[in-house]
């Protein structure tokens, strides 16, 4: 579960006393999440959710953060927006973090996520690329290929608990990524963090899009790579060509790929296999025994990231080949 730092009555209460949401009426921590503290609010006005930014996110960072999720609802993107306090301020301060108040965005994640869905996702994530376009403020992805090095420094010594043989393996990958990444290809605001906790569902239809603190500038076919690793694998960890196939051709209804970037796509997996398996290194390595989160399995993205070194072409994740004379 995701509450690293708890809040009390008083407390929130005068941190509520700064908008004009409502009296509280209760309040309770939100067991998911990774990065932050989230809390459910009810006033008598409407629900809403209080993020207290914990210690990975940069302050520096949240004017990024929140100004986007304005920026991509004003165009036309279904997510939830930051409520801005009578100052006219969207970042206040609650128990010692930076902390802002959330609008409720209803709907729930999908825990077996079908292909049609994937096709959703994939239309989602294509508008929120053009949906991004004219964000005036950028954020550098530090989680992409010159992150890596310095992330694994710091889990290689015991990598070889997680699986023997782990040491050399992953230098190899990060060898290969060093020297084969894309370079010019389309890139805008991503989110880069677009899994299935993320995306919102109200009676089967995509209600919207959450979680916001992993978006930067980057390549728009990286992101595309995180979500078929995300979506398209099935609880076997085996890859779901009709789930590929329906998210790649929801986000190309939208925004159709260039053939650079369909060149690209199998790095581009192997990339954010190894990115999210760093992550998850990191954490399962680091989080001391007790710590109020759930660990996520670092080896799903070993398996992932050894199928994507088997892959010639993109036509391997459901693109449909193109025609030939
Ligand atoms: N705007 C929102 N509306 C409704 N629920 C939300 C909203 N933001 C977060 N949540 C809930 O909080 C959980 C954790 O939020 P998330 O942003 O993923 O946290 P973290 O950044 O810590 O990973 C989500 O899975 C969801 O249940
Ligand atoms: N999606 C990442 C972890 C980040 O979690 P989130 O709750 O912020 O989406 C992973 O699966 O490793």
């Amino acid at each position: 579960m995701a509450v690293y730092t708890d809040i009390n009555e008083d407390d929130l209460t005068a941190f509520l006393a700064e908008y004009d949401a409502g009296h509280l009426m209760s309040y309770k921590g939100i067991a998911e999440g990774v990065e932050n503290s989230n809390f459910l609010l009810h006033t008598d006005k409407a629900p809403h959710i209080l993020t207290l930014y914990e210690k990975r996110v940069d302050p520096n960072d949240l004017p990024f953060f929140l100004g986007l999720m304005q920026h991509l609802a004003d165009n036309g993107l279904s997510c939830p927006l930051p409520v801005a306090r009578k100052d006219g301020e969207i970042l206040g301060h609650l128990a010692g973090r930076p902390a802002a108040l959330i609008s409720f965005l209803e709907g729930m994640w999908l825990r077996k996520p079908e292909a049609r869905h994937c096709r959703d996702v994939g239309v989602a994530l294509a508008q929120m690329h053009l949906a991004g376009e004219g964000f005036s403020i950028t954020r550098k992805n530090a989680l992409s290929v010159e992150g890596w090095r310095p992330l694994w420094d710091k889990s290689e010594p015991r990598a070889d608990e997680v699986e023997k043989g782990l040491k050399d393996e992953i230098r190899a990958e990060l060898s290969f990524l060093e020297q084969n990444w894309p370079l010019g290809l389309p890139s805008g605001v991503i989110h880069a963090d677009l899994f299935p906790d993320n995306v919102f569902f109200l009676d089967d239809r995509l209600s919207g899009l959450i979680d916001f603190y992993f978006a930067c500038n980057d390549y728009f076919a990286y992101d595309l790579s995180v979500c078929l690793n995300a979506w398209c694998f099935e609880k076997d960890w085996c890859y779901n060509i009709t789930k590929g196939m329906a998210l790649i051709e929801g986000y190309q209804s939208v925004r159709p790929l260039s053939a650079a970037e369909i060149e690209a796509l199998p790095v581009f997996c192997r990339g954010s296999a190894l990115r999210f398996f760093l992550t998850r290194l990191y954490d399962w390595i680091m989080t001391p025994p007790g710590a109020m989160v759930t660990k996520k399995d670092p080896k799903e993205y070993l398996r992932k990231l050894r199928f994507h070194q088997h892959i010639k072409s993109a036509v391997e994740y459901g693109l449909e080949a193109p025609v030939t004379a």
